[in-house]
């Protein structure tokens, strides 16, 4: 039994981790969060997450709290960037592993969390969907094939209420797509506007949509000359998300300390 504590439940993935969390037969949530102040907190977690039923485990707007007595192997984050490293602060004080779904860290958020890796386990990921993992090897085993002459471009699209773009998701394939082109970042462009000129080679255009209540799309472009190829990954409920996460939870209680992610979690041979 992996013993779970879920963060910011009463988000759209918070909640949907503890209804999958309260399904699984191997999980025990055994503590929860809400944002510190929040007027959720001392409430029964099932019911701030909308379970409909209790779940006899009591919010708490702070997650050393919820760790008291709770005898945890690991944390589940989907929060955002400040409140995950202050989680990871905690989870590495206490020797509980954690699993990280945040997405729009700086780059000194990132290693903060490296640092925090070197206490505890932690396995960090944009995207926890299975298949959005195999599309971003795909992404990287095609451009290598392709090469040079394929203009790349990634488009992402997400509901209105995402804070931060491009998505997570976006730039993992935007810095798989560098390595595997041999490009650097400053060939990144993230916007056009204006009189822009001609299309720089080895340029890799990362966009973003944001409308409605899209749960996440990614498409990868590759144009050539007479034919383009599209690599399109379109999540249709949050579920999978939550899923590939508890995967990770199962995965990375007990294991060592370091910063992994889903490629070491599913066993996908190499690092993109
Ligand atoms: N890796 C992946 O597979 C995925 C990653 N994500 C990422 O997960 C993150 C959350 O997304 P989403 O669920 O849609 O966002 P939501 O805004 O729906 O949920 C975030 C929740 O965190 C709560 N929160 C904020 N600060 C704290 C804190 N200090 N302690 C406890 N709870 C806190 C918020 O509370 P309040 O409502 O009171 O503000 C809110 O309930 C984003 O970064 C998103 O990009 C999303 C989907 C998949
Ligand atoms: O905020 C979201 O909703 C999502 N965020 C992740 C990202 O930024 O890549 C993953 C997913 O597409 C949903």
């Amino acid at each position: 039994m992996t013993r779970t504590v879920i963060t910011g439940i009463s988000g759209r993935m918070g909640s949907t981790l503890v209804r999958l969390a309260k399904a699984a037969s191997d999980l025990a949530v055994v503590g929860a969060t809400v944002r510190p102040g929040s007027p959720l907190s001392g409430q029964d977690a099932g019911l701030v997450a909308r379970l409909g039923t209790p779940l006899d485990v009591l919010a708490q707007d702070d997650l050393g709290r919820a760790l008291d007595g709770a005898k945890a192997d690991v944390v589940v984050d989907f929060t955002g960037p400040e409140a995950t490293l202050h989680h990871a602060k905690v989870c590495a004080g206490r020797g509980v592993a954690l699993v990280v779904g945040t997405t729009g860290f700086t780059p000194e958020g990132r290693a903060r969390l490296a640092e925090h890796a070197k206490r505890i386990p932690i396995v960090a990921a944009p995207n926890m969907s299975v298949g959005v993992n195999l599309v971003i090897r795909m992404a990287a085993e095609l451009a290598r094939v392709l090469g040079p002459s394929f203009d790349v471009e990634v488009l992402e699209a997400h509901h209105r209420m995402k804070k931060d773009a491009p998505s997570g998701t976006a730039l993992k394939l935007a810095e798989v797509l560098v390595d595997a082109l041999g490009r650097s970042k400053d060939d990144l462009t993230f916007a056009r506007e204006g009189q822009t000129g001609a299309r720089p080679p080895g340029e890799i255009g990362v966009q973003a949509l944001r409308g409605g209540d899209v749960v996440g799309e990614h498409t990868v472009y590759f144009f050539g000359e007479g034919e383009r190829i599209e690599l399109t990954h379109r999540a249709t409920n949050r579920d999978q998300f939550a899923t590939g996460a508890l995967r990770a939870a199962r995965w990375v209680a007990g294991r060592a300390p370091g910063l992994y992610d889903m490629a070491d979690v599913l066993g996908l041979q190499g690092k993109t």
